[in-house]
């Protein structure tokens, strides 16, 4: 099955002066269509370094991330293949939450009308079409960030990469956006990696990358993949998934 991320020894370190941060150490892995990834470990471990490296906003020290699976294949991909979804407020705050999730659309090429009608089924699609006329600041923490993945649905992108999405959330708050989020990429058929702090949102995706000091832990992935197509194996690291001590 074609790569939708391809890590080619990727890593990545930060230089200021004499001073070098490792965040992320060498890694070859792949995000595949389906894929359903928790990115867990301690702070500071490298957990949305990595998710960045993944999404193009950062640029590997060593080795190459490509998109194979993506049509901006070579590129940076954009919001219609790859949809981000973020821990703290993302939406624009003079903006009401319609036009939050119409605007990438606009900014992509997509006619005014075109891009209104598409945000408001995504906010259909999502259980936010009642809020679509309020601003940022009128929302609750939940509700913003369900615009926010209402904004990625209504791009369709084919990979969804969330850095903490309910890290700021209380705990029932966040688990129904985690609901929302992984519904909503069943509904566009995109694959999902997520960082997390939290066991009980890790629980809820079906493969778990473990970081420390920078080292990404792999679980085996086994030979054949869900349709029988062989999904290859993941070069580069370790063990099977991680216990829930890992994420302590
Ligand atoms: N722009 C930057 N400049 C310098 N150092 C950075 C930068 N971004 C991250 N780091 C450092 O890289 C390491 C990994 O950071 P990263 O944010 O990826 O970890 P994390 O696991 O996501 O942490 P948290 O869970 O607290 O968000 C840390 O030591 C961090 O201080």
């Amino acid at each position: 099955m074609t790569a939708l991320v391809s890590l080619e020894g990727i890593a990545r370190t930060y230089r200021s002066g004499a001073t070098a941060v490792v965040a992320v150490r060498p890694l070859t892995a792949t995000v595949t269509a389906g894929d359903r990834i928790a990115i867990t470990g301690p702070s500071g471990s490298g957990k949305s370094t990595l998710l960045h490296l993944m999404a193009g906003l950062e640029r590997p020290s060593a080795g190459g991330v490509a998109w194979p699976g993506l049509r901006t294949a070579g590129r940076v991909p954009g919001p219609g293949e790859v949809g981000l979804v973020f821990q703290g407020p993302s939406l624009l705050p003079p903006l009401t939450a319609a036009e939050n999730v119409a605007l990438p659309l606009v900014i992509a090429g997509v006619a005014l009308a075109a891009a209104r009608a598409r945000a408001e089924q995504a906010m259909v699609e999502v259980g936010v079409a009642d809020i679509a006329g309020q601003l940022p600041e009128e929302l609750s923490g939940g509700q913003a960030q369900r615009v926010a993945i209402a904004r990625v649905v209504a791009a369709r992108p084919r990979l969804v990469l969330a850095d903490e999405p309910t890290g700021q959330l209380d705990h029932a708050t966040g688990a129904h956006v985690l609901d929302v989020l992984l519904a909503a990429a069943d509904a566009i058929d995109a694959a999902v990696v997520l960082t997390t702090h939290d066991p009980a949102v890790a629980d809820r995706l079906t493969s778990r990358w473990t970081m420390r000091d920078g080292r990404c832990h792999l679980p085996d992935r086994p030979a054949e993949g869900r349709d029988g197509t062989d999904q290859g194996a993941v070069v580069g690291a370790g063990r099977t998934a991680a216990s829930k001590e890992d994420l302590a």
